[in-house]
């Protein structure tokens, strides 16, 4: 296929690791620019606005994909004042306290700024709030333009200005696109002159990361949910002709449903199947990147994705990374060779699927076909994860103007320039070859339940290595279909008929949405599209209604007539099996369900797998032979809801009671999960916390009695010990520990912020930029010295109660700065805490 298009393989470099090189403390040297930028001289030769139009600080109205297209990056020598009080003066700008607003004014109403709850590369994620609706959100702010730190000449930055601003587009138009219930959704997005705002769902279960810190390794049969639910979300994408290209821990956070939110698509790129259209950017976190990106090596892009996720899949199961060392060369040196130490205690079959997927070479690494068919993915199922694709047809002509006039953020061109080049697709013989194989194929009889099997690679034997692989056939069986990336017209077949699809789809949402709204009345009535034979799979059933996932489920969606662990049984395009996993397993507990009963059911969804979760092997902790494994001591005293539940609260109570007099340390409670009302969030100082004085000098009592108080659990899975002791002398033994550690800290509403700069000798690997060759994420951010300095990390520590019983317990969260560093540090308080 010729093309000119500058959807893929032309894209900007990024970053090469988000574990994570840190910007360096200003006055040290800038950083090499990103090799394409050159690219994006015309978007940065841009010309910025008069004064008048810049004054205009909200823009009007529009799709949200859209940026605000009057929001042109400003001059790096503008100086002006908002409405709001804050300069916006670039260098004031940075330097100023108050670099935030308190209130965004976004195209479907304002939200208010409740404080800061994570610190990217890329700026801060504050936690907002809906005026009208009270809906929480979190907000990523992404500042536009690097400050004049007197690194760069002007010209450079403005070239990496420009670069980040097609970055920051891109990421906006894709995570607008998605809609899948693993996947973090974007609920708004607006552009100011210094700012994006990309305002998406809070998911307010907590990071995976810190759940493994808590509790270390998952049982494989929690790994296998969690896994399946990637794979789900990463499959969708593939098939989207996205790949994320920042798989890792971090950016895996728990939902209060207990599913898991892929978040950070800022590294994300549109992929094609052409072999003259490979990607060249080198980025991702080191301890996740496949070994073809450090030694630069063009790639297609779900080959990159399939190695992140094998990495994740190890962390999930052994609580550490599979590729580690304090010296980065040799971390480098690591991953090339891909060797991997495997406990012994971890499954065979789960052990061959990670090494199918850690291959160094990625012709012979598994696809995501594999990697969703494998048998230790689909132990317990009936068969592999749904990806909740729509079903589709193949493009026909003519097309639809106002789908390609929503098709921005991409650089794809005009309106004129995208109908021309999909015209050009739709005709291609390659693409009228691959509908009429669909065509035939449809025709042909519907497969038997063996049939699928077999082609669903049940009948594969995984165990046997694939000596006759091709390049193409390697690369490109992304599709859980089995059929290549490139030949099936309706997934991935090229990137600009992808994107067609999702903008339509999305107009199709937004059309359903408001019909809703409008009253059933005025709802179309949906049209159920019968599955192709290609989409059907076994065991045949019923036809259901087409539901989307996110959509509200009916009461026979939610309670369907399935036994347990059926959710991959039909099919990884039926969508009339959306309704989450977890939802298809649960069991329904008397016959009595009612309409007005699902929320609570997906409360005791959360609790069951808050119990799954807690019920781990200790005895497998103890026999970890690496000795390694995350906070061990933790996890051996971890103790499930179910436990707590089967106990009656006042055996408990006697039982700690006995323990806390023979000296033991108290069990670890599962806790029954209560949300944090608006109310009490609003209680918080915007981006403080709440906080007070420093923590410099030990008080037994806060001044402030409100200090503390603990807060009550939000989400489910971050506890990480608790404790009988009394409220008070818990905050003493923290503050006991951090000063210790040499841990700077600030006391907040019911606990502690903190911020340490590890010595070089508690760091882990260092990314030089001497030495490594990739782009950093400062790189991929456009330079500049936001951020924290080189190797601090930021954290919270929160006494949280426990509800029901009188337990309180301490809970560790990432707010910025270094994964492994933070782990490390959270794991040394814990250690020292005794509690
Ligand atoms: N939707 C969300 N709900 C809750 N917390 C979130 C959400 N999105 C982000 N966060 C928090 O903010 C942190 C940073 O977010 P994100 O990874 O998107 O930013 P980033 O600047 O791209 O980071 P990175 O440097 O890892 O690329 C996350 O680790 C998480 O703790």
């Amino acid at each position: 296929m010729t093309t000119t298009m500058p959807a893929a393989g032309t894209e900007m470099p990024i970053r090469s690791q988000s574990v994570r090189t840190r910007r360096p403390p200003t006055g040290t040297r800038p950083d090499p620019l990103p090799r394409s930028e050159s690219s994006t001289r015309a978007e940065a030769s841009r010309p910025s606005r008069t004064r008048s139009q810049r004054s205009t600080n909200a823009p009007s109205p529009r799709h949200p994909q859209q940026p605000d297209a009057s929001a042109a990056p400003p001059s790096h020598h503008a100086e002006e004042h908002r409405g709001d009080g804050t300069s916006t003066d670039p260098r004031r700008h940075h330097t100023s306290k108050h670099k935030y607003r308190t209130m965004i004014p976004a195209p479907s109403g304002n939200y208010t700024f409740i404080k800061t709850i994570g610190q990217g590369s890329m700026g801060k994620v504050k936690l907002a709030k809906k005026e009208v609706t009270g809906e929480l959100v979190a907000c990523k702010i992404i500042e536009r333009v690097s400050p004049d730190d007197g690194r760069q000449s002007r010209e450079e930055r403005e070239k990496a200005d420009a670069a980040r601003e097609d970055r920051n587009a891109r990421e906006a138009a894709i995570v607008s696109l998605l809609n899948h219930q693993y996947i973090c959704g974007l609920r708004d997005n607006l552009r100011t002159r210094w700012h994006w705002y990309m305002l998406f769902e809070y998911v307010n279960g907590g990071q995976m990361l810190d759940y493994i810190i808590s509790h270390g390794k998952l049982k494989e049969k929690q790994a296998r949910k969690f896994a399946r639910q990637i794979a789900s979300a990463v499959d969708y994408c593939h098939r989207n002709s996205i790949v994320h290209r920042d798989l890792k821990i971090e950016n895996i956070l728990i939902s209060k449903t207990g599913d898991i939110k892929i978040i950070d698509f800022g590294l994300s790129n549109l992929f094609s199947p052409d072999e003259d259209r490979k990607l060249k950017t080198y980025c991702g976190s080191l301890y996740f990147a496949a070994p073809e990106l450090l030694q630069a090596k063009p790639y297609t892009g779900p080959e990159v994705d399939v190695w992140s996720f094998g990495v994740v899949l190890f962390v999930l199961v052994c609580g550490k990374v599979p590729f580690d060392d304090q010296y980065m060369p040799a971390l480098h040196q690591k991953i090339k060779k891909g060797a991997v130490d495997y406990p012994s205690w971890l499954s065979s079959e789960c052990k061959h699927l990670i090494s199918r997927m850690l291959v160094t070479d990625p012709r012979q690494r598994a696809t995501m076909h594999e990697v969703m068919n494998h048998p230790w993915m689909l132990k317990g199922y009936n068969g592999p994860p749904e990806n909740y694709l729509p079903q589709r047809e193949p493009l026909s002509l003519p097309l639809d103007n106002e789908v390609i006039a929503n098709m921005t953020g991409f650089k794809f061109g005009p309106p004129e320039y995208i109908r021309e080049e999909l015209t050009k697709r739709i005709k291609s013989p390659k693409y009228q070859a691959a509908v009429r194989r669909l065509e035939r194929e449809r025709e042909q009889p519907q497969p038997t339940p063996k049939d699928v099997e077999k082609r669903r690679g049940f009948g594969f034997d995984f165990y046997k290595r694939r000596n006759s692989v091709t390049s193409r056939d390697t690369l490109t069986t992304a599709s859980s279909e089995g059929l290549p990336i490139g030949d099936d017209p309706l997934n991935a077949f090229d990137p600009l008929i992808s994107i067609y699809y999702l903008v339509r789809e999305k107009l199709e949402r937004e059309r359903e949405g408001q019909a809703a709204q409008a009253g059933p009345l005025a709802a179309p009535p949906k049209v159920q599209v019968p599955p192709s034979p290609q989409q059907a799979q076994p065991p045949p059933v019923p036809p259901s209604p087409i539901v989307r996932p996110k959509e509200k489920h009916s009461l026979a969606e939610i309670v369907p007539p399935a036994p347990a662990h059926t959710d991959g049984g039909r099919g990884t395009r039926t969508r009339a099996r959306s309704h989450s996993e977890e939802q298809t397993r649960e069991p329904v507990k008397n016959g009595l369900l009612s309409p007005d009963m699902i929320p609570q059911k997906k409360e005791s969804t959360a609790a069951g797998i808050f119990r799954r979760l807690s019920t781990r092997d200790r005895k497998k902790d103890v026999g970890d032979p690496t000795g390694k494994s995350i906070q061990k001591s933790v996890s051996m005293r971890a103790k499930s809801l179910g436990h707590a539940r089967r106990e009656s609260i006042q055996a408990r109570r006697a039982k700690r009671e006995a323990e806390a007099a023979r000296g033991d340390a108290a069990p670890a409670t599962a806790l029954p999960v209560r949300e944090e009302t608006d109310a009490e969030l609003g209680e918080l100082d915007n981006d403080n916390g709440g906080e007070t004085s420093g923590g410099s000098h030990e008080r037994l009592e806060p001044e402030d009695p409100d200090l503390a108080k603990p807060v009550f659990l939000k989400g489910i899975f971050s506890v990480s010990t608790t404790s009988t002791k009394p409220l008070v002398e818990i905050r003493a033994d923290i503050k006991r520990v951090l000063r210790a550690l040499g841990v700077d800290y600030k006391e907040i509403k019911g606990g502690f912020r903190c911020a340490h700069s590890p010595s070089i000798a508690e760091r882990q690997p260092q990314y030089d930029r001497s030495r490594y060759s990739h782009q950093s994420s400062d790189e991929r951010r456009g330079g500049g010295s936001r951020g924290m300095d080189d190797g601090e990390i930021k954290f919270e520590i929160l006494i949280v109660k426990v509800p029901i019983v009188s337990l309180h317990g301490v809970q560790f969260k990432r707010v910025g700065g270094d994964t492994w560093q933070y782990k490390a540090m959270a794991e040394h308080i814990v250690r020292e805490l005794r509690l």
